[in-house]
């Protein structure tokens, strides 16, 4: 059925999309394919990390990480979960109160004036601002429409997602990377993310990193022509995933938000979160009782996705006429300003 569904014409991808996507009647799950080998962190971490600064960020020891490679895609590597219990509720809550703070820039910017949007976390009635947000943008603010970054409009990148990042990156064997650009997703439970590549950025040789919280999703990983059929696979909540080398400009996809796995729930982080365990000088701070009643109650229905982004090459600067480069999400349903996502939405 699986290889029926890939077949050979020039629209695999969007039919495998159209499968997991669709409700009626439900995708059969068991034809996912999963990654194929997997490695203990010690086989491929190439640098000494100090389990000392990877806990600063709310990481685990590197012994203690599962990271996979995939047969067949160079450069792809998938961290199953690697942050503390009790630190997963620092990082949602940065994303849901913290980044979508001015100067970051949201979608609904595009239709509410700056003082309308500045607390975004504050103003719950009636339809909460949260439920509308889809999209923020750090650092070097993504152009939806030019698909472009550019010097001129870019804000700094917060430090402690930058910290992270290259805890993650040098992990990984790239320990110059420098986190410019983000774009953070906001999935209700009928959205999607279309087939694109990320290829705004002006040096590709520069891992792309990608974070997921909350509910959990089906990623597509394709080829380097947008119609070459995808593999499967799950995303769950704190799983990181690094898309490098020839692996880098791959097409990929989300066409599906599915409930959280037991154990990755808001409700089993929320046990850790208020956990005093951390020591002074870490990055990552407990999160309080109020603000966690607010994130898991989003988290019931809701994922995150952040992605990190170097945009510049070391001593790169950006050319006077925008680089042709464009990012090719296609629209499926909805869409959200500028950001082609399939899913309800009124803003
Ligand atoms: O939500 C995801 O897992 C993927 C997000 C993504 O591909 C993007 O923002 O470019
Ligand atoms: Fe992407």
């Amino acid at each position: 059925m699986a290889a029926s569904l890939a077949g050979s014409g020039e629209d695999a991808f969007r039919r495998i999309f159209k499968f997991y996507k669709g409700r009626q009647p439900p995708p059969d799950f068991n034809l996912h394919i999963y990654i194929s080998r997997s490695s203990s962190a010690n086989d491929w971490c190439v640098f000494l990390l100090s389990d000392v600064e990877g806990a600063r960020v709310g990481l685990r020891p590197l012994r203690d990480w599962r990271a996979f490679s995939l047969q067949g895609y160079p450069g792809f590597i998938f961290i199953s979960n690697p942050f503390r219990m009790d630190c997963q509720a620092f990082w949602i809550r940065q994303c849901l109160k913290t980044y979508t703070q001015k100067p970051n820039v949201c979608n609904l910017d595009l239709h509410m004036s700056p003082s309308d949007t500045q607390d975004i976390w504050g103003k719950r009635e009636p339809k909460t601002l949260l439920e509308r947000l889809r999209w923020v943008t750090l650092g070097y603010h993504y152009n939806w429409d030019t698909k472009t970054y550019s010097a001129s409009h870019h804000t700094p990148f917060p430090a402690d997602l930058h910290s992270l990042s290259l805890h993650i990156t040098a992990a990984c064997g790239f320990p110059e990377f420098n986190a410019q650009a983000g774009i953070l997703n906001y999935y209700h439970s009928d959205s999607s993310l279309g087939i694109h590549v990320d290829e705004s950025e002006l040096d590709h040789s520069c891992p792309l990193l990608s974070f997921s919280f909350g509910q959990s999703a089906i990623f597509l990983l394709g080829g380097i022509r947008r119609q070459d059929s995808p593999i499967a696979m799950y995303m769950h909540s704190g799983d990181v995933m690094v898309m490098s080398g020839q692996s880098r400009l791959l097409y990929h996809a989300v066409p599906r938000i599915l409930p959280a796995l037991w154990g990755h729930t808001a409700e089993k982080m929320e046990a850790c979160s208020l956990v005093p365990s951390l020591q002074d000088t870490t990055v990552v701070e407990p999160v309080s009782q109020e603000d966690w009643m607010v994130c898991s109650r989003y988290l019931q229905s809701s994922r995150l996705n952040v992605t990190v982004r170097q945009v510049l090459g070391p001593g790169q600067c950006f050319p006077e006429t925008p680089s042709s480069h464009q990012r090719t999400d296609k629209i499926t349903d909805g869409e959200y300003g500028k950001r082609k996502r399939s899913s309800s939405c009124d803003c």
